[in-house]
C-alpha cells in the first residue's frame, strides 16, 4: 500500500495526492468543475429576467422580485449543503448528489423554454403557460438547491486537498478558484445572451431561450463528469456526525447552565461557552469558540454585498441613461457588467504577484482582515464615483413636469408657417411641418391658444405631470389633437419612436423588426422601441412606397412627421421631419469604468481574502459550515438591497448612492475595530493540543497539571499575537 494512503481504509491522506509544481493534482479537477459550474449558473442568470418578461410574459415588478428571490435563495441553501456535508454525507458525496439535482434543474429550465411543447396553434407562443411557469419554477428551485448546496463544499473540499506543508499553495488555490468563478461568469454572460438572440423552433421561430438554458445545462453535466473523473485522487475527509446538532445543543446547554448559575456565589468563567464544560467535550467547546469568533466578525459584512450586488440592478439602470457607443463596438447597458469579471481576471494576478508582495517588501503586515477592510473602503469609493457620474447624467436629463406642472409642445401639420400665441411665452412661429424645439411649461389646468395663418383659437386642457404635443391642423375645420408624450426616458437605452400622419390617407410604417401599423389620416402611432444604431423605416400608402433612414443613439424619443405633401416619387429621406422629444444620452458609459474598477478591486481584497479566511479559521469539522456562513452574508446583503430600495425611496439617485457609500463607510470603521481585536488562530494546532490532552487524561495525569495545561490552551485561543499563518496566531 502506498505511504500516502490510510493503512486501515486505503483512502488518501491529506496533502499526499500526486503533486504538480507543489500543488495536489486533484485541484485541477476541482477548479475545472468550478469554472463549468459558474458558467452554468451565471449563463442561466444572465437571461433569466428576459425569459420571465418576454417568454412567461410577466411584468417588470414580478420578474425582478422573482429574480432577486432566486438569487437570495442560491446563497441561503449553502447552509443546507454544509450541514449535509459536514455531518452526514461528506463533501465529496454531497457535491456529486447535489450536482445531479442542479443539472436536472438546468435541464428543466431548458425544457420549460421550448415553446413548441404547448404551442398547439403553432403561432409561436405557448398555449399552456402554466406548464412553462411550473416547470421553470421547479427548475429554479432545484438549481438554487444545487448551486447553493455545493458552493461551500467545493471551496472547502479544494482547501482540504492541501497538506499543512502547502499553506502558500492553498492561498494561491483560493485565488485561482476565484479566477475560475470569474472566467466562467465572463464567458457565459457574453455567450448566453447571443444564444438567446437566435431564432429557433419546430413550427415557428422564436427567441431561443431553450438554447440559452440548454448550454448551461450541458456545462453542468460536464462539471459533474470532470469532478467524478478526479474521484480517485481526492482526499476525502470523513463527516463527523451531526456536528450542527451537537453545536446547537452545546450552545443551548452553555446558556442554560450560565442562567442556572447566575447567582454571585458561583465564580464566573472566562468565556460564556465554558459553562458547557460540565457536560461537553472541551475540544467541541474550543471549536465552537473558533466558529463563533468568526461569525461575530461576519456581522457587518452583508453591507459590502449590498453595494456589490447593485452592479446588476442600479448600475445597469444607470447605464441605460448613458451613451454606449465605443466607436468600433456598441455596448449594451447590461453588457457593462462584464467589466467586473474582466477586471477580476486582471486584478487577481496583479494583486497576488505584484501588489501584495510589494506591500510585504515594504515591511507592512497586510493581514486578511486589513485587506477586507480596505476592500470595503474601495467599494464605498466606487459608490462615490457612481454618485458623481449620476450627477453628470442628471445634468443632461430632460426636465419633466412636476406634479403641479404640465408641458406642451406644438407641431404644425400644415403646409404654411403659423404663429401661435402662448400665455407667458408670447408668439411662437413654426414653419410648415415643424415642431417647437422645447416643451412649454404651464401651471394652469387650461390655456387659450390663438393661431394666425389661418386664424384659429382654442382652449386647451392640460394634464398635471404630463407632457403633450398639440397637433395644429391643416385647416380650421380639422380636429385639434393632443398626444400623450413620454415623461420618462425609454427603457434599456432604447429609443422611443412614433409617427404623426399629416396626409389625407392612411399610411403603414414599419422597420425590419418593428411594425408601427396603419396610421389613420391626421393621426399618430403609439411609441415603438428602436435599438441604437441605424434604422430604416418603410412607408406604404396605396401606390406610395418609400423608405428613409436615421441614426439613433441611446435613450432618445422622436416624433416623425409625414407631411401632407408626400406623394408618389417624393424623397422620404428629405420630406420626413423628426422632432426630438427626448435627447439621446450624452454621458459616455466609459465613465462607469472607475466605479467598476473600485468595486472590483474591493471585491478582490474583500471576497477572495474572505473566502480563504473562512477556510483557514474554521475547525476541521466545520469548514463547509463556515463557508456557508460566509455565503449567507451574500444572501443577507441581497435582502438589504430590496429593503433599503423600498424604504429609503430617495428622490435623487445620486443621494441613494451617497447613502450606501456612507453606510458602508460606517460599517467599514466598525469592522476595522472588530478586526483589531480579532486574534488569528491555527485550528489544527488548537485541536491537536486538545486531542493530546485527551490522551494524557488516559495516562491519569494529576488534576493540578491538567488544569495548568488547559489554562495555557485557553490563553492560546483567546489572546495571542505571534505571526499569522505560521502555525501561530496574530492580531489584525
Ligand atoms: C458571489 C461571489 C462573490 C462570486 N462572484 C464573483 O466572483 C463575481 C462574478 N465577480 C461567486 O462565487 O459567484
Amino acid at each position: 500500500m502506498a505511504d500516502h494512503e490510510d493503512p486501515k481504509t486505503g483512502k488518501k491522506n491529506k496533502g499526499t495526492s500526486k503533486e504538480v509544481c507543489g500543488y495536489p493534482l486533484s485541484i485541477f479537477f476541482i477548479v475545472v468543475n468550478e469554472f463549468c459550474e459558474r458558467f452554468s449558473y451565471y449563463g442561466m442568470r444572465a437571461v433569466l429576467v428576459l425569459y420571465f418578461k418576454y417568454f412567461l410574459r410577466w411584468d417588470d415588478d414580478l420578474a425582478t422580485s422573482i429574480y432577486h428571490t432566486f438569487v437570495a435563495l442560491c446563497y441561503l441553501t449553502p447552509i443546507l449543503g454544509a450541514i449535509v456535508a459536514d455531518s452526514w454525507l461528506g463533501k465529496f458525496k454531497t457535491i456529486i448528489y447535489l450536482s445531479i439535482v442542479y443539472a436536472i434543474g438546468q435541464v428543466a429550465m431548458a425544457v420549460s423554454a421550448i415553446h413548441d411543447i404547448t404551442d398547439t396553434d403553432r403561432d409561436g407562443t405557448p398555449n399552456n403557460m402554466t406548464f412553462h411557469v411550473v416547470l421553470s419554477m421547479v427548475g429554479l428551485f432545484l438549481i438554487a438547491l444545487g448551486t447553493g448546496g455545493i458552493k461551500p463544499c467545493v471551496a472547502a473540499f479544494g482547501g482540504d486537498q492541501f497538506g499543512d506543508h502547502q499553506e502558500r499553495q492553498r492561498r494561491t488555490f483560493f485565488s485561482v478558484f476565484y479566477l475560475c468563478i470569474n472566467g466562467g461568469s465572463l464567458l457565459s454572460t457574453i455567450i448566453t445572451p447571443i444564444l438567446r438572440a437566435q431564432n429557433c423552433g419546430i413550427y415557428s421561430k422564436q427567441k431561443c431561450y431553450s438554447l440559452a438554458f440548454g448550454v448551461p445545462a450541458a456545462l453542468m453535466v460536464v462539471a459533474l463528469v470532470v469532478f467524478i473523473v478526479g474521484s480517485g485522487m481526492y482526499y476525502k475527509a470523513k463527516p463527523e456526525g451531526n456536528i450542527m446538532g451537537d453545536v446547537c445543543k452545546c450552545i443551548g446547554f452553555a446558556i442554560s447552565n450560565r442562567y442556572k448559575h447566575r447567582s454571585k456565589q458561583y465564580p464566573s468563567r472566562e468565556h460564556w461557552m465554558d459553562w458547557a464544560e460540565d457536560k461537553y467535550d472541551k475540544l467541541l467547546i474550543a471549536q465552537i469558540k473558533m466558529v463563533l469568533k468568526v461569525l461575530f466578525l461576519y456581522i457587518p459584512l452583508p453591507m459590502f454585498w449590498t453595494l456589490f450586488d447593485q452592479k446588476g440592478s442600479r448600475w445597469t439602470l444607470q447605464a441605460t441613461t448613458m451613451d454606449g457607443n465605443f466607436g468600433a463596438i456598441v455596448i449594451q447597458p447590461d453588457q457593462m457588467q462584464t467589466v467586473n469579471p474582466i477586471l477580476i481576471l486582471t486584478l487577481v494576478p496583479i494583486m497576488d504577484s505584484v501588489i501584495y508582495p510589494l506591500i510585504k517588501k515594504c515591511g507592512l503586515n497586510f493581514t486578511p482582515l486589513k485587506r477586507m477592510t480596505v476592500g470595503m473602503f474601495l467599494a464605498a469609493l466606487a459608490f462615490v464615483c457612481a454618485a458623481v457620474v449620476q450627477i453628470e447624467i442628471d445634468k443632461t436629463l430632460p426636465v419633466f413636469p412636476s406634479n403641479f406642472q404640465s408641458q406642451l409642445k406644438l407641431l404644425n401639420m400644415g403646409n404654411h408657417p403659423v404663429t401661435a400665441g402662448l400665455p407667458g411665452y408670447g408668439q411662437v412661429t413654426l414653419q410648415a411641418a415643424q415642431a417647437s424645439e422645447e416643451y412649454f411649461t404651464f401651471e394652469e389646468d387650461q390655456i387659450s391658444i390663438s393661431v394666425s395663418g389661418p386664424e384659429m383659437k382654442r382652449n386647451i386642457s392640460l394634464i398635471k405631470g404630463q407632457r403633450q404635443t398639440l397637433l395644429i391642423p391643416l385647416t380650421i375645420s380639422d380636429e385639434w389633437q393632443l398626444t400623450a408624450d413620454l415623461t420618462t426616458k425609454p427603457e434599456e437605452g432604447n429609443n422611443a419612436i412614433r409617427f404623426v400622419n399629416g396626409m389625407n390617407k392612411p399610411v403603414n410604417v414599419s422597420t425590419s423588426e418593428v411594425v408601427f401599423g396603419q396610421i389613420e389620416k391626421f393621426h399618430y402611432s403609439n411609441y415603438s422601441q428602436i435599438r441604437n444604431g441605424r434604422a430604416t423605416f418603410f412607408l406604404q400608402s396605396g401606390q406610395l412606397s418609400c423608405a428613409f433612414s436615421r441614426d439613433f443613439g441611446f435613450g432618445s424619443s422622436y416624433t416623425f412627421f409625414i407631411p401632407s405633401t408626400l406623394s408618389l416619387g417624393s424623397n422620404c429621406q428629405e420630406s420626413i421631419t423628426g422632432a426630438e422629444d427626448i435627447k439621446p444620452n450624452s454621458v459616455h458609459m466609459a465613465l462607469q469604468v472607475p466605479q467598476y474598477f473600485f468595486i472590483t478591486a474591493g471585491e478582490v481584497m474583500f471576497s477572495v481574502t474572505g473566502l480563504e479566511f473562512s477556510y483557514s479559521q474554521a475547525p476541521s469539522n466545520m469548514k463547509a459550515v463556515l463557508q456557508a456562513g460566509w455565503l449567507l452574508t451574500v444572501a443577507i446583503g441581497n435582502f438589504i438591497v430590496l429593503i433599503v430600495a423600498e424604504v429609503a425611496k430617495l428622490p435623487k439617485q445620486w443621494t441613494e448612492y451617497v447613502l450606501f457609500a456612507s453606510l458602508l463607510l460606517c460599517v467599514c470603521i466598525i469592522f476595522s475595530i472588530m478586526a483589531y481585536f480579532y486574534t488569528y488562530i491555527d485550528p489544527t494546532e488548537i485541536e491537536a493540543k486538545f486531542r493530546r490532552n485527551v490522551g494524557d487524561d488516559d495516562d491519569d495525569k494529576n488534576d493540578k497539571q491538567r488544569k495548568l495545561e488547559m489554562e495555557m490552551m485557553k490563553r492560546d485561543l483567546d489572546r495571542s499575537d505571534d505571526e499569522h499563518y505560521k502555525g501561530k496566531q496574530t492580531k489584525m
